[in-house]
């Protein structure tokens, strides 16, 4: 006879950010829940993404802002030092204290890989080979995340790139790095390397930086990583490369460059090869689609659900905990026959990933976008009307640095009157953003938000100069624009 099956109510596979918060709703909700990790509890965002590569940028960005600031001479930046908050700001690569808090929520934890191994059946190899077999009696969550998309390269194995994870924990500064990709991990860790001590150069084969945000942030974004000594090579794809005692790499216009290091930042693929979604009759090593309720379609009995990036709804640690929290309330609720209410913005309906996701790009200038751009009204063919302002004019940005320079751009619905999408670029963005979501999620009609007054000076007051902007010339755009 085999090894006993445990019976838990709810099983979660990865326990990222996003398994961390589906599993501690769902205990918190009186459901015996079990998490199963592979690697470090608290996923690739602590560890090898979010955490380390802000802990990177911050100091990297307040020395650019306090070196421009008149009666401040910051000296050079202690790169060491920079390393040792970034290694700090990561825990060590240490999970114990993200152990401790599971247990204070009271969720089991076992060490292992899992693979589903039929309907509400999950198995466990750990280390050492031995495998267990846990049951569901509600629910298994697949939050297995994801992992760098890297390009086929011939012979790529013996280059050794770096991926990621090399790019936010490495130990030194490579006298030269070249960096693959114009997303926004590329940009990130461009700038970060060139301010630790790098010559970076960024190899981009759209003609832009960041194809996914409104084009005049990422110019912003770009004249300033080139003013930063960073070599921006738009239009330029890699076509072949090799390492012998440093990475040799051949262009698509034929030249030939050397570097110490190549970080290839081209993307992310979902973690689905090696989950046994075959045995639930699911296409392993794609994406894993789900429903508002993050529930997998196509599986009878509504008990397999796909949280996070691997549903690859929005790859942001802040979007796939508010996935995790709405998906653990519908475990739950199902667990306690309670009807889903699947009206929008409701307690089961994941409504802002469609509408207001936002994101921040921690580079120098930041940019701070949610919601739809231009390009995307566009392409759903949306009525808006487009606002622009020179965020560089508002008198909270002289305060803020003399030679403040950007620009912020809302959508808004003509026939409602209400926010469809923002971006802002410029220094100390990012605290704006909150402000931009609240009038998206929360439809504010712009009637209103002429009352909503900003203090002075903040960058905030660029709300008021749009909303100027707008009684005075908005441009609409039709679709097809
Ligand atoms: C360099 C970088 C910087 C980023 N910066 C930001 C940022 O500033 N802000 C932001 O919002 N987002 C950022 N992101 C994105 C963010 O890291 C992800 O959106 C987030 O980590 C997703 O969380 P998750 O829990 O879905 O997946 P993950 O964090 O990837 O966690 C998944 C977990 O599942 C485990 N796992 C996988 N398969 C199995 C299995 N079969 N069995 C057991 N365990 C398994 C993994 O070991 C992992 O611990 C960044 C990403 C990168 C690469
Ligand atoms: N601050 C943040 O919020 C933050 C920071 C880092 C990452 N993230 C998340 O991580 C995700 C992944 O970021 P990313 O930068 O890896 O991906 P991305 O999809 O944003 O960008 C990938 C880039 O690589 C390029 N590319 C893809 N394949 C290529 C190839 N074969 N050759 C050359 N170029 C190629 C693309 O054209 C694009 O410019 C993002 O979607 C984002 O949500 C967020």
């Amino acid at each position: 006879m085999g090894d006993p099956v445990r019976i838990f109510d709810v099983v979660v596979i990865g326990a990222g950010p996003v398994g961390e918060n589906v599993a501690d709703r769902t205990a918190a909700a009186g459901l015996d829940t079990v998490i199963v990790e592979a690697e470090l509890v608290g996923g690739e965002c602590s560890y090898w993404a979010c955490e380390p590569s802000k802990a990177l940028l911050r100091p990297v960005l307040l020395h650019a802002e306090a070196r421009d600031m008149p009666g401040i001479d910051p000296g050079p930046l202690d790169v060491e030092a920079v390393l040792r908050h970034r290694d700090r700001m990561s825990s060590g690569w240490d999970d114990r204290p993200q152990v401790r808090w599971l247990e204070q929520a009271g969720i089991t934890l076992i060490r292992g890989h899992a693979r589903l191994s039929g309907p509400r059946m999950v198995e466990v190899t750990g280390a050492d080979g031995e495998t267990l077999r846990l049951a569901a009696r509600h629910a298994v969550a697949v939050c297995t995340g994801s992992r760098p998309a890297l390009p086929p390269l011939p012979g790529l194995a013996a280059l050794r790139p770096w991926t990621s994870r090399e790019a936010t924990s490495a130990t030194r500064v490579p006298p030269r790095l070249a960096v693959v990709g114009g997303g926004v991990v590329a940009v990130e860790m461009a700038t970060a390397w060139q301010a630790l001590g790098s010559q970076v150069t960024l190899l981009v084969r759209e003609s832009g930086l960041l194809p996914r945000m409104e084009r005049f942030a990422a110019d912003l974004v770009a004249d300033a990583l080139r003013a930063s000594g960073v070599d921006l090579r738009l239009d330029t794809t890699l076509t072949a490369a090799t390492r012998d005692t440093d990475v040799r790499l051949t262009l698509s216009d034929g030249q030939v460059l050397h570097a110490d290091e190549l970080l290839l930042a081209t993307g992310r693929a979902p973690r689905t090869d090696d989950l046994g979604l075959e045995t639930v009759g699911l296409r392993p090593g794609s994406r894993l689609p789900c429903d508002d309720t993050y529930t997998v379609p196509g599986v009878p009995g509504d008990w397999l659900y796909a949280v996070g990036d691997v549903n690859e709804r929005a790859l942001l640690t802040h979007q796939g905990k508010y996935q995790a929290r709405i998906a653990g309330t519908v475990i739950a609720d199902r667990a306690r026959d309670q009807p889903l209410d699947r009206g929008p913005w409701s307690r089961h309906t994941g409504t802002a990933d469609q509408v207001a996701v936002p994101q921040v790009l921690f580079a120098d200038p930041e940019i701070a976008c949610v919601g739809l751009t231009t390009a995307d009204a566009a392409r759903l063919g949306r009525e808006a009307d487009v606002v622009d302002y020179d965020l560089g004019l508002v008198a909270g940005a002289h305060q803020h640095s003399p030679a403040y320079r950007g620009r912020a751009r809302i959508l808004l619905d003509p026939a409602r009157g209400t926010l469809l999408g923002a971006t802002f670029a410029g220094r100390g963005v990012a605290e704006l953003l909150q402000s931009a979501t609240f009038a998206i999620t929360g439809e504010i009609p712009l009637e209103r938000l002429w009352h909503a007054v900003p203090a002075f000076p903040t960058l905030s007051e660029v709300w008021l100069r749009l909303l100027e902007t707008h009684r005075d010339t908005a441009v609409p755009l039709r679709s097809g624009r």
